[in-house]
């Protein structure tokens, strides 16, 4: 199968389908035996057409009479395919962009259809000045066309952060994120990582916020390399990293994760306890258990037990036993729009509206599991401060047996002194966007 002909099955796997890109895109690539440079066209396709989402269909319709929606789904999705190469790919030519349209709608369509989709694809390369995006309206309009978001996102993001650095940040959302590892400290280094890597034809770097990250630019499938399989790293990010730092955990320790699948940083807790003391790691979902345990096998890791559980109901099972307690809870996500790119498309302003009441339940519950003198960590992968320091700020007020305290000790030097939370956003600090804030229990 062509390489434009794979991007159309995936597409119409997530659009049709409701599949989740990088799942539609792994089952993909899993069934199908693929060059490195196949592979590398068609997530550039399948992705950015996903990412720029309604800026193509908001395009189309400058260009036809009948609604969008009317447009048949398989001619539709070659149609977005089509404008995004025309218009976002650079490296591919206006006449592949066109021609292979055409070619897709004559296997898909009937002499119809590969007539329309002929007729909007020339006429979008002959008249560009329809694609004008000051033409939507106002500002809002402007900004969430030109880099591909919601408006409603963009109007909470400019309430948030200002329009300036709503632009920045809808900017950098767009852009490719690197692969970021972290090094399995219980099987090798990171130096001995990136040898390996670097031997795979991998280009990488030490992270400059975390001694166990090793961050991948450029690297072949990732299925041609046994690292992961053979539990020398796990993927997660960089700032993600962090979380396990700030609980500073101690091969004595007994350490609850609230909300833990598929495992990322109750792995890193477990490795740093040397795979000594014991981590308890729940989740409401059961099908997401075996994520955790898949992953903690990998890595060698036997001080984790597995259990499923409502976050809020932990108080309750474990009051004052643990000597830490992590509560990285549900969130938006929207510090890691870059890395799930349909991400911005499928989130509701409606559902996102009750998460800090759920955050704050989740808080609560994990906290009263905390002994006294212990610790409990809040984190998220959101960049809205409802979800993060209201949450804090709002438990610390009713809960007066917790303090605040700093995490600077625990951060490398460029993330010191912004205050007793930290939270990272994307477009200035180019990582994933993070929220940490730590408290102890004092009586
Ligand atoms: C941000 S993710 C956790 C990521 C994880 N800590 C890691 O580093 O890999 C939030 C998790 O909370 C779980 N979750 C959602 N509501 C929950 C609840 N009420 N109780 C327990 N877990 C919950 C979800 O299934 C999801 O796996």
């Amino acid at each position: 199968m062509n390489d434009r002909k794979a991007a159309l099955k995936i597409l119409l796997d997530i659009y049709e389908n409701k599949a989740y890109a990088n799942i539609a895109l792994s089952k993909y690539f899993k069934n199908n035996s693929l060059e490195d440079t196949d592979r590398r066209f068609i997530t550039q396709l399948v992705y950015g057409t996903v990412k720029s989402g309604d800026t193509l269909l908001w395009i189309l319709r400058q260009y036809i009479k009948m609604p969008v929606s009317k447009v048949h789904p398989v001619i539709r999705t070659i149609l977005r395919m089509g404008i995004y190469q025309l218009i976002y790919m650079d490296k591919v030519p206006v006449s592949a962009a066109c021609n292979e349209s055409v070619k897709l709608a004559k296997k898909y369509g009937h002499a119809g259809t590969v007539k329309f989709v002929n007729a909007v694809m020339r006429s979008i390369d002959r008249d560009r000045s329809r694609c004008d995006f000051a033409k939507a309206g106002n500002s809002t309009s402007y900004t969430a066309l030109k880099y591909w978001h919601p408006e409603w996102l963009v109007n909470l993001f400019a309430a948030e952060f200002g329009m300036k650095q709503t632009e920045a940040l809808c900017s950098f959302n767009n852009q490719d994120a690197p692969l970021s590892l972290r090094c399995n400290t219980l099987k090798t280094t990171a130096e001995q990582l990136m040898e390996y890597l670097a031997a795979k034809g991998t280009i990488c770097e030490r992270s400059h916020l975390c001694a166990d990250a090793v961050i991948c630019t450029k690297h072949p499938s990732l299925a041609s390399m046994d690292f992961l399989e053979n539990g020398m790293a796990i993927v997660q990010d960089e700032s993600s990293m962090l979380v396990a730092h700030v609980m500073a955990p101690m091969p004595t320790d007994l350490i609850i994760d609230v909300c833990s699948a598929p495992g990322g940083k109750t792995t890193h807790i477990a490795a740093l306890m040397k795979n000594k003391g014991r981590v308890i790691a729940n989740d409401i979902h059961e099908h997401k258990l075996k994520l955790i345990e898949d992953n903690a096998r990998r890595l060698g890791l036997d001080n984790i037990e597995i259990h499923v559980e409502d976050a809020c109901n932990i108080g309750a099972l474990y009051s004052k036993t643990a000597d830490k307690v992590l509560a990285d809870v549900p969130c938006s996500g929207f510090g890691v729009l870059r890395r799930k790119v349909d991400a911005r498309w499928n989130k509701t302003k409606d559902e996102i509206e009750k998460l800090p009441q759920t955050q704050y339940k989740i808080l609560e519950s994990a906290a009263e599991a905390v002994k006294t003198g212990g610790i409990i960590v809040y984190s998220t992968c959101t960049i809205l401060k409802r979800e993060n320091g209201d949450v804090v700020n709002k438990f610390l007020a009713e809960h007066k047996d917790f303090k605040l305290e700093s995490i600077d000790k625990f951060l490398p030097d460029r993330l010191r002194g912004r205050g007793d939370m930290l939270q990272l956003l994307p477009h200035i600090d180019k990582t994933d966007g993070f929220f940490i804030a730590r408290m102890r229990r004092i009586v």
